[in-house]
């Protein structure tokens, strides 16, 4: 655990209506900022009041929120706001796997945020002056494999294939890596822009050096309200008008993405259920349009029984079946046994939690781990009984162009 330099406990935290400050990308300075943006709008911060490596282990969820609550519950604050995301805020990256150490909370010291038409700005300690210099270019990035090879990995889709068909379980997913390598340092806050503005529908997030932009909403905690979006059921985007509604209707038409889908929203209505007065999840999904693929998706809604939190809410419902399988664990033991590397913090919740218990958190899809110069990308696919490892690899392969799109431009 830790509490920055020159910060004292208990943080004191004031929160202030500001003019609206236009791009909040462009507020950033370059040294670990955090984000959390989609359409422009939501939250970024820079600076650490406090920051925390949550220990690995089935408790690490409640293990944060104690530590939340701690910080939270000891802190002065002054908030003249009072809505979701103002007064103090931690950011959040959790590891895929539980077992996996890297989970880190953050108090972040300046956060800097918009909704509906009203910016607010939250600082803890003295007001700080950072200066905001210029988007520097990684320069060339070369790649590399990471864990597993192309053909390395379609073998693997291979075999997790003949283990669903044997019926030891009935969906998995399984992702690979690349590794990046640029010039110079990586400019986060480039990544961060190119990424907002090309794929506005997804939430950009920044999180310890865990950069993306996801489309996956896991929980959105509004007072009492919940929301998600689940998505699972993927095809690329055609060339033409006419292509993209050829290609979503054999989505819509598809059995093996049907089902797959039906997985992700089923383990979700599962985890759901025991903590709501009211679920609402669509019969069908819809279809998701972004610039590389299309998604099968299904907006669900809830109205919480009980005062559970943002987290608690994240704790009960990861791993969904859109990034671990039906059931999981045999389909976690899969991952571990063909995937061949620790996804960190790739397929986990990232997002942040206010004082309230309010948040968002979204799985950490489309997305890399950055240091440095040097990066670490994953996707990943849905693999069922009639998976085919070549579109897999396809499919994979159109995912991993978010990053590859962050970083090159
Ligand atoms: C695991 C990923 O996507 C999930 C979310 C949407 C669609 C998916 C699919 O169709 O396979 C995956 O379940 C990823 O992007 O790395």
């Amino acid at each position: 655990m830790s509490v920055a330099l020159g910060l004292t406990r208990p943080l004191v935290v004031r929160t202030t209506l500001v003019g609206d400050p236009g791009d909040l990308f462009a507020q950033l300075p370059e040294t670990a900022p955090y984000a959390w943006i989609r359409h422009g709008e939501g939250l970024v911060a820079w600076g650490e009041a406090a920051r925390v490596t949550v220990p690995p282990g089935p408790g690490r969820f409640d293990w944060a929120r104690d530590w939340l609550s701690t910080i939270f519950g000891e802190a002065s604050v002054d908030d003249d706001v009072r809505t979701p995301g103002s007064g103090p805020v931690a950011f959040g990256s959790f590891t895929f796997d539980p077992e996996s150490r890297g989970s880190v909370l953050v108090v972040p010291q300046t956060i800097l945020a918009r909704r509906d038409g009203r910016a607010w700005l939250t600082t803890i300690g003295e007001e700080r002056l950072d200066l905001v210099t210029p988007l520097r270019d990684p320069g060339r990035i070369r790649y590399g494999d990471g864990s597993l090879t192309a053909p390395e990995w379609e073998h693997a889709v291979a075999r997790a294939v003949r283990r669903i068909r044997s019926g030891r379980l009935e969906k998995t997913v399984l992702a690979r890596d690349l590794t990046a390598t640029a010039e110079r340092t990586i400019d986060v806050r480039l990544l961060l822009t190119r990424l907002a503005r090309r794929y506005p529908d997804c939430y950009t997030f920044s999180c310890a050096g865990l950069i993306g932009a996801t489309p996956e909403l896991l929980v959105r905690h509004t007072g009492e309200m919940i929301e998600s979006l689940v998505l699972a059921g993927t095809t690329p985007r055609g060339t033409s008008r006419a292509d993209d509604m050829a290609r979503g209707a054999a989505l819509f038409a598809s059995a093996k993405d049907r089902y797959e889908h039906t997985c992700a929203v089923e383990s979700v209505r599962e985890a759901l259920s025991p903590l709501c007065s009211e679920l609402k999840i669509p019969e069908e999904p819809e279809l998701l349009m972004l610039p590389n693929v299309q998604h099968l998706a299904s907006p669900v809604t809830g109205r919480l029984s009980a005062g559970a939190s943002v987290l608690d809410v994240v704790a009960a419902m990861h791993p969904t079946a859109a990034v671990g399988g039906t059931p999981t664990e045999a389909a976690l033991d899969v991952i571990r046994e063909l995937e061949g590397m620790d996804r960190a913090g790739y397929a986990g919740p990232v997002g942040w939690i206010d004082a309230r218990g309010d948040g968002e958190w979204g799985i950490a899809l489309r997305c890399a781990q950055i240091e440095g110069p040097r990066a670490r990308l994953f996707a990943g696919c849905g693999i069922m009984g009639d998976s085919d490892p070549a579109s897999e690899l396809a499919e994979a392969q159109a995912k991993l162009r978010v990053m590859q799109y962050a970083l090159e431009g």
